[in-house]
C-alpha cells in the first residue's frame, strides 16, 4: 500500500478489534472522577514568558526514520532525561507494531512522575478510533490524547473528543492542510498542531506550519510537529505563531538533550 497512514490506520482498526466494547460519556466521567488527576497538558504549553513549549517525543523507531534507539530503551529513563532537561510536556508513543512503544511505557513515565511533584503531563501518541483508547489513555495515566484529523470522519472525530473530554483529557488535533484545519475549529479544537511531516509519504516541510498556523484562532494553542532539528528550525516555527513545538528524532538522537531543548526555548 503506498499511502503509509492508511496502512497504519487499517491495522489499528484490526489491533483494537478485539478489545472495543461501548464506552459511555458517564462512565469514562465516573473513571474520571475516581482515578488521579492528570497534570493539565494544555496549561504546560502556553508560557508565560513567551518562550516556545517544548513537547518531548518517546520514539524508538518510526516507519520513515527506522531505528531512533534501541528496543531495550526504558522509556522511564528517557523521560527523566527529557524532565531534567526542561521539556515541558511529554509525548509518548504506544503503538507497537510501527513505532515500538507500549502502553506500559505510558503507565511506567506516568507512575513514576506521579511520586514527584510537580509532575509533567504526557499526551498518549497513537492512531486513535474509539473511545475504548481514551479510557485507556486515562488508565495509564495520560493528560492528553491525539485526534489525527485527516485519518478519520466527522462522527469519530466527535465521538473521542466527547470521550476525551469526558474522561477530563485534552485533546491535540493534528492537521496538516486549510481544510483539516476548518474541520478542526468546527469540531471545537483548543489546541492544533500543524503536522510537518505528511503521514502518507513522509516528507517533512516546516513551510507548512509558516502557512497553516497564522490561520489558526486567536484562542487556539498552536503546535508545531516533526521535522524540527535545531534552533534555527525552531525560530521559524515560532515565528509562526507556534505555542509549542512536538520533537522526537531529534532529541532522541541528541548527544546533550538539555543544551538542544535550551536552543529551541530560546529561538
Ligand atoms: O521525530 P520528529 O520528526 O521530531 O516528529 C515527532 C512527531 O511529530 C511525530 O512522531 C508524529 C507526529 N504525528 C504523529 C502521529 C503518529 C505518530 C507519530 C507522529
Amino acid at each position: 500500500m503506498s499511502d503509509k497512514l492508511t496502512e497504519i490506520m487499517a491495522w489499528k482498526r484490526q489491533e483494537i478489534a478485539p478489545l472495543i466494547r461501548a464506552v459511555s460519556l458517564p462512565e469514562l466521567a465516573a473513571f474520571n472522577a475516581m482515578a488521579p488527576k492528570p497534570p493539565s497538558f494544555a496549561a504546560a504549553l502556553r508560557r508565560d514568558d513567551g518562550k516556545l513549549a517544548v513537547i518531548a517525543e518517546i520514539k524508538r523507531r518510526s516507519p520513515s526514520a527506522g531505528a531512533i534507539a534501541a528496543t531495550t530503551l526504558s522509556a522511564t529513563d528517557q523521560a527523566i532525561n527529557y524532565r531534567t532537561a526542561g521539556a515541558s510536556a511529554l509525548s509518548i508513543l504506544t503503538d507497537e507494531k510501527f513505532f515500538g512503544g507500549t502502553l506500559d511505557d505510558l503507565t511506567g513515565v506516568t507512575n513514576f512522575f506521579r511520586q514527584d511533584r510537580p509532575a509533567i503531563p504526557c499526551i498518549r501518541k497513537d492512531f486513535m478510533v474509539h473511545p475504548i483508547q481514551v479510557l485507556q489513555a486515562r488508565e495509564a495515566g495520560a493528560g492528553a490524547i491525539l485526534i489525527i484529523v485527516r485519518a478519520l470522519n466527522d462522527d469519530e472525530i466527535a465521538a473521542l473528543f466527547a470521550a476525551a473530554k469526558f474522561a477530563g483529557l485534552d485533546a491535540l488535533f493534528e492537521i496538516h492542510n486549510e481544510s483539516e484545519l476548518e474541520r478542526a475549529v468546527k469540531h471545537g479544537a483548543k489546541i492544533i498542531g500543524v503536522n510537518n511531516r505528511d503521514l502518507a509519504i513522509f516528507k517533512c516541510d516546516l513551510g507548512l506550519s509558516e502557512r497553516l498556523i497564522p490561520l489558526f484562532p486567536k484562542h487556539v494553542i498552536a503546535v508545531s510537529e516533526s521535522g524540527i532539528f535545531t534552533g534555527a528550525d525552531a525560530a521559524r516555527v515560532h515565528a509562526a505563531g507556534a505555542h509549542a513545538i512536538l520533537c522526537g528524532e531529534a532529541l532522541m538522537k541528541a548527544p546533550d538533550t538539555a543544551a538542544l531543548i535550551t536552543e529551541f526555548q530560546t529561538a
